[in-house]
This record gives C-alpha cells, sequence and structure tokens, in this order.
C-alpha cells in the first residue's frame, strides 16, 4: 500500500501522519504542494493537519487551489482513499469533496485537548477497526473545528449513514456534534481530532492506531 501525504506551507502534522501510515504498513511519499501529480501507484492520500498559508481567507480555502488538489480531486473521483485531519478536513470541505463548512469555534477560542469521540454506526474502511458505539479517545488542536451543514444535508448524511464520529461533549458548537463524515463511496473521511497524535504508546493514547491499521487491512481486501 502506498500512501502520499501532502505538505502545504504551514502544515505541521505531515510527518505524524507519515509515521502512522508507516506505522501501518504503507510505503509513504511526502508531495510538496505545488507538484502537479501524485506519485504512480497511490492508494491513499492523507491531507495533514496545521495551518495552511497561514489560515488566511478562511482555513483550507488556499491550499484547496494548490496545484496538487486537482491531482487529488482526480485520485477521488477515480475511487482513490483519502483522509483529511483537521486542516486536511477544512481543506476538502473548501475543494466540496466533503460536504459542509468549519467555522470559528463557538467560544471563538483555540482548544488543545483530548476529547471524547464516539465511533458511529458508519460503513466505511476507515472504521473496521472500531465497533460501533465504541468510545475513544483522541487530541483536538483547532480554532476552526465548529461543523456546519444545513438541515437537508444533515439529514442526507444521516440517512446515508455518513457520519464516522461524534463529540461525547461538543467542544466546539458542531451540528449535531459532528466530528467527522465520509464521501457517499464512503473512501474520503474528514475529521478534527487527530487520530495520528494517538498512536502509540509515547503519545499519551493508542485509540487511533486502530484507524490506520483496519483502513490499511481494508485497502489490501479492497
Ligand atoms: N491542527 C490543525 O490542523 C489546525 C487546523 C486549523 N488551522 C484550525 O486551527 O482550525
Amino acid at each position: 500500500m502506498h500512501a502520499a501525504v501532502i505538505v502545504f506551507p504551514g502544515s505541521n502534522c505531515d510527518r505524524d501522519l507519515a509515521v502512522a501510515f508507516e506505522h501501518a504498513g504503507a510505503k509513504v511519499s511526502m508531495v510538496w504542494h505545488k507538484d502537479a501529480d501524485l506519485p504512480d501507484g497511490v492508494d491513499v492520500v492523507g491531507i495533514p493537519g496545521g495551518f495552511s498559508f497561514g489560515d488566511y481567507l478562511r482555513c483550507g480555502a488556499i491550499a484547496a487551489n494548490s496545484p496538487i488538489t486537482r491531482s487529488v480531486i482526480n485520485h477521488v473521483e477515480r475511487g482513490g482513499y483519502a483522509l483529511g485531519i483537521c486542516n486536511g478536513f477544512q481543506v476538502l470541505t473548501e475543494t466540496g469533496l466533503l460536504p459542509g463548512a468549519l467555522r470559528r469555534n463557538a467560544n471563538l477560542k483555540f482548544l488543545c485537548k483530548s476529547v471524547d469521540l464516539r465511533v458511529e454506526d458508519c460503513d466505511t474502511p476507515y472504521l473496521k477497526g472500531y465497533e460501533p458505539g465504541q468510545v475513544i479517545s483522541i487530541p483536538i488542536a483547532h480554532h476552526d473545528g465548529n461543523y456546519f451543514v444545513d438541515d437537508d444535508k444533515l439529514k442526507q448524511l444521516r440517512d446515508e449513514g455518513r457520519i464516522a464520529f461524534t463529540y461525547v461533549d461538543n467542544p466546539n458548537g458542531s451540528v449535531a456534534d459532528i466530528a467527522g463524515v465520509v464521501s457517499r463511496n464512503r473512501r474520503v473521511l474528514g475529521m478534527m481530532p487527530h487520530p495520528e497524535r494517538a498512536a502509540e504508546p509515547a503519545h499519551g493514547g493508542t485509540d487511533g492506531k486502530a484507524m490506520f491499521d483496519g483502513l490499511l487491512r481494508e485497502m489490501a481486501l479492497a
């Protein structure tokens, strides 16, 4: 399995994400945002957390127009996998690959702490390492994590079973406590919490590891 991790100016979780993929068994290529093409044979694209382009305009809005983003969209349209974490989730909503938008946290503060997430009953390769209803502890670190979708889109996400994670105790005002959603074909996941920061004992928690292990296993079987 081959993972590509995209690096934007201001990415700061790119290497953490690469290590999480590597520990799950993937070969990883780091790809600078100005490259036009993904390396040949990429199975999954990781869009990491951080503050791409200083979060100017809106978080993820400038990154969504980087040269590499066209290739990421093509990869997804061909049925490829993509995982966007935090700033990566913001980029995915800005490209339109995932619905909704991430707004300023309800309390207007930057939040940096571990939170409990409920794994929803969502059929996606990203969640095969968990049980539906399982509660896991994963760190958040964002100022724009307040997920918004309108009522029609929320109903659609619910009807299609596309809510992957919810907050047990909503920290940021997200609609319906949503912490992560998947695309219609279930192969694109965007989430604000950082599973790559809870993937080995030295991190102080390992609840994120099952996501990478489960994903790589499922991709190998697909
Ligand atoms: N950790 C991150 O990716 C931060 C995301 C984003 N720039 C925010 O603060 O909302």
